[in-house]
């Protein structure tokens, strides 16, 4: 056979195949109204692992057995994309527990942060709430999501995820380990400024205080300034703190303009990060499961045993329902060696019928689904 002939044969045996997809994805329907009236669940994994099998049995050559394994699963996962579909058109979508709220609460509300005054969460939880919010600090990530389960704050600030150093692992974790929910998102640009006492100039310094990765991050305008002596501190805001106390001219803080502003410190130069883009951002948490009309990101968690093509199926969820996915972080599953839990950044609206099917999919195949908020 030539190449024409070849694909004039493709051609048929595709038609063919076509033909038998659409008859099979028929049949499918049937079984999805059987699960309508039964209440049976859509996914039946021991029959689609038999069903693999199966094939596998049929197909000659390791080669072949692997490839129709592969491309069964695919078929079973719009077999099933499919009837969630059907399922949910029959009102048999899935509650997400979530409820719709018109505009967050922003008035009168108290919102706790992590780490010192001036640092650069209280710079977001203050560009988020404004700058008259009523906002306090606590030592940790987790004490910050126990203030907000606990009730004793309306809302937590924590960032997540920075564009040069990347997710903020333990965020991740904590997401987990409290029934907090991600009500809305903030960025906020990197801004270290050198700051020093109200009556100093630029040519006066001779030492500057910093937390390491802030004078890291600003090593380019550091190192080129001759004779500065460079003394790590615990955190940017105990540099501005120690300045201030000091009363010595020559030295300066690298910290955010807002720990300038809070200590009393002048802006000697600002923005000296190298990275000029530089840019965290932050979630909101409140302790309730609530999105705001119109939010367009949605982020879920889930776990999956460390088998080849458990990922891939559950990825098949969003795939076939057309959905968005932004962001995806792992962690390992703490006592489960080997075991994961992924972090999933979505586009959509918890009220979209694309979004309800995929999560709906993911939470009956995968363990512990999460979803930790729509904002
Ligand atoms: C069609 C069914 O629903 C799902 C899809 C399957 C398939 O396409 O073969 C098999 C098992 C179920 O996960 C069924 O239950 O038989």
């Amino acid at each position: 056979m030539d190449l024409q002939e070849c694909r004039k044969e493709l051609d048929g045996i595709d038609r063919q195949l076509t033909e038998l997809f659409e008859r099979r994805m028929e049949i499918c329907g049937q079984v999805a109204q059987t699960k309508i009236a039964s209440g049976k669940a859509v996914y039946d994994g021991e029959r689609e692992k038999q069903k693999l099998d199966a094939v596998e049995a049929m197909a000659h050559g390791e080669f072949n057995q692997t490839g129709v394994r592969e491309l069964f699963s695919q078929i079973m996962t719009i077999s099933r994309r499919y009837q969630y579909r059907l399922l949910a058109e029959h009102g048999r979508g899935v509650d997400l527990g979530f409820e719709k709220i018109p505009t967050l609460k922003m008035k009168d509300v108290r919102v706790v942060y992590q780490g010192v005054e001036g640092a650069y969460s209280h710079g977001a939880a203050l560009q988020f709430f404004g700058e008259d919010a009523n906002v306090y600090h606590v030592e940790r990530f987790q004490d910050a999501m126990k203030e907000v389960s606990e009730g004793r704050a309306d809302y937590a600030v924590l960032p997540i995820e920075n564009s040069s150093a990347g997710a903020v692992v333990d965020m991740y974790d904590l997401l987990t380990g409290f029934n907090n929910y991600i009500v809305a998102e903030t960025f906020l640009p990197v801004n270290h400024a050198l700051l020093g006492l109200p009556d100093a100039e630029l040519s006066d310094i001779r030492t500057v205080y910093s937390h390491p990765q802030a004078l890291m991050q600003s090593s380019r305008f550091l190192n080129a300034q001759e004779g500065w002596r460079q003394v790590s501190c615990l955190n940017t805001a105990v540099a501005a703190c120690k300045v201030i106390e000091d009363r010595d001219k020559s030295q300066a803080a690298v910290a955010s303009e807002i720990a300038g502003k809070l200590y009393g410190l002048k802006v000697l130069k600002s923005s000296i990060q190298n990275n000029q883009g530089n840019t965290t951002r932050f979630v909101i948490l409140a302790n309730r499961p609530i999105y705001r009309e119109g939010a367009s990101r949605i982020s879920l968690c889930f776990e999956l045993p460390h088998q080849s093509g458990t990922l891939y199926n559950m990825l098949g969820n969003f795939i076939f329902n057309h959905v968005n996915m932004v962001m995806i972080e792992s962690r390992p599953i703490p006592g489960r060696n080997w075991e994961y839990r992924f972090f999933v950044d979505i586009e959509g609206n918890l009220e979209d019928s694309a979004i309800a099917n995929a999560l709906k999919g993911i939470s009956a195949e995968a363990l512990n689904m999460r979803i930790l908020g729509n904002y």
